[in-house]
């Protein structure tokens, strides 16, 4: 049996509550790139841990923590949320107390991918040489680094630094964390960033990860402006365009629908990030970007996910 912490997490001691549903394995990842929608039930879950249930490999388990009893419109919520949990009865069931924030930190690991090392805030152990370490807590915001989305991303936006890529201006569409964005404007120091998120808890969170690593924040003598926004639709992201490298990681589907969009902020032989995309999903998205006038330079495949690089032709 296989458990994967998710990078989200909030609340610390007290009392404590299971909720267990079954999913499937295309709804657990789901989940693991896009936490919002569970985020926003109340009480929310103060950790979501999604299973392989070992005997079948497309029979996942979603268990989801709380710091209260959740009540009837809770379990409700998360029913309609995963459609394979609607037939399911679930109880609340009470479990030892237990501080979560240790407990999730306790199980990360630091993560490497190209030049970068992302560590827990927690962090006590050696930091390799030569490389760029970044302290991004698992907290309210995905982007620890230990999703395959995220050090595909990393992974990629290295390569294209040893291969000689310029950026100037570039913007993390749904930045999460806020890593992304911090490692780009490490591979290219003259650079200014953008960094969006539909979700206000990430900029927040954006905000403190910032802080900690170093990193000035502003849109006059920072580095990073910030903005809560949804897709391209907001007054910060069209400003500071055309941009020279936009990187978005997230779902297949709305990267879909954001292509038009996206290709409106990009320079001409300016460049994408494109992830969390599952593999069999990447030559949609790319279709979807080649109308848009981009071509396929590059794929990173990542376990079951896919990241693509795309260039804007001139
Ligand atoms: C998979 S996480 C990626 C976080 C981080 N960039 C990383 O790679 O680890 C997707 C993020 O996109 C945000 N998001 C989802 N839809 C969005 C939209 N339409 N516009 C802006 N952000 C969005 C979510 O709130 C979430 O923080």
């Amino acid at each position: 049996m296989s458990a994967r912490p998710l990078d989200r997490l909030a609340g610390d001691f007290g009392e404590s509550w299971k909720l267990t549903f079954p999913c499937t394995r295309a709804e657990a990842e789901a989940i693991d790139v896009d936490f919002s929608a569970l985020a926003m039930l109340e009480p929310p879950p103060v950790l979501m841990t999604t299973e392989e249930v070992v005997d079948d490999a497309e029979r996942w388990r979603l268990d989801a923590y709380f710091d209260s009893k959740p009540d009837k419109a809770t379990i409700a919520a998360i029913r309609a949320l995963v459609p394979s949990a609607a037939a399911s009865t679930a109880k609340a069931e009470r479990v030892p107390d237990a501080d979560w924030v240790t407990l999730s930190q306790s199980g990360l690991e630091p993560v490497s991918a190209g030049r970068f090392f992302v560590h827990t805030a927690e962090y006590a152990g050696a930091i390799p040489p030569d490389v760029r370490a970044f302290a991004i807590p698992a907290g309210l915001a995905f982007g620890t680094g230990h999703h395959e989305t995220t050090t595909g991303c990393l992974t990629m936006l290295d390569a294209m630094k040893r291969r000689g890529a310029r950026v100037d201006n570039l913007i993390d569409l749904g930045t999460g964390t806020g890593l992304l964005a911090f490692a780009a404007l490490h591979l290219w120091p003259r650079a200014y960033a953008t960094a969006t998120d539909i979700d206000s808890i990430a900029i927040d969170v954006t905000i403190e990860n910032a802080e900690a690593n170093g990193i000035a924040l502003g849109q006059r003598q920072g580095r990073v402006a910030l903005s809560v926004a949804d897709g391209t639709d907001d007054a910060l992201v069209q400003r500071r365009a055309p941009y020279d490298l936009v990187i978005a990681n997230i779902l297949a589907g709305p990267l879909v629908e954001m292509a038009g969009d996206i290709a409106g902020i990009s320079a001409p032989g300016g460049q994408l990030v494109l992830a969390g995309l599952l593999k069999t999903q990447a030559e949609g998205v790319a279709r979807a970007y080649r109308r848009q006038g981009f071509r396929l330079a590059e794929r990173l495949d990542l376990g079951d996910w896919a990241i693509l690089r795309l260039r804007m032709r001139r």
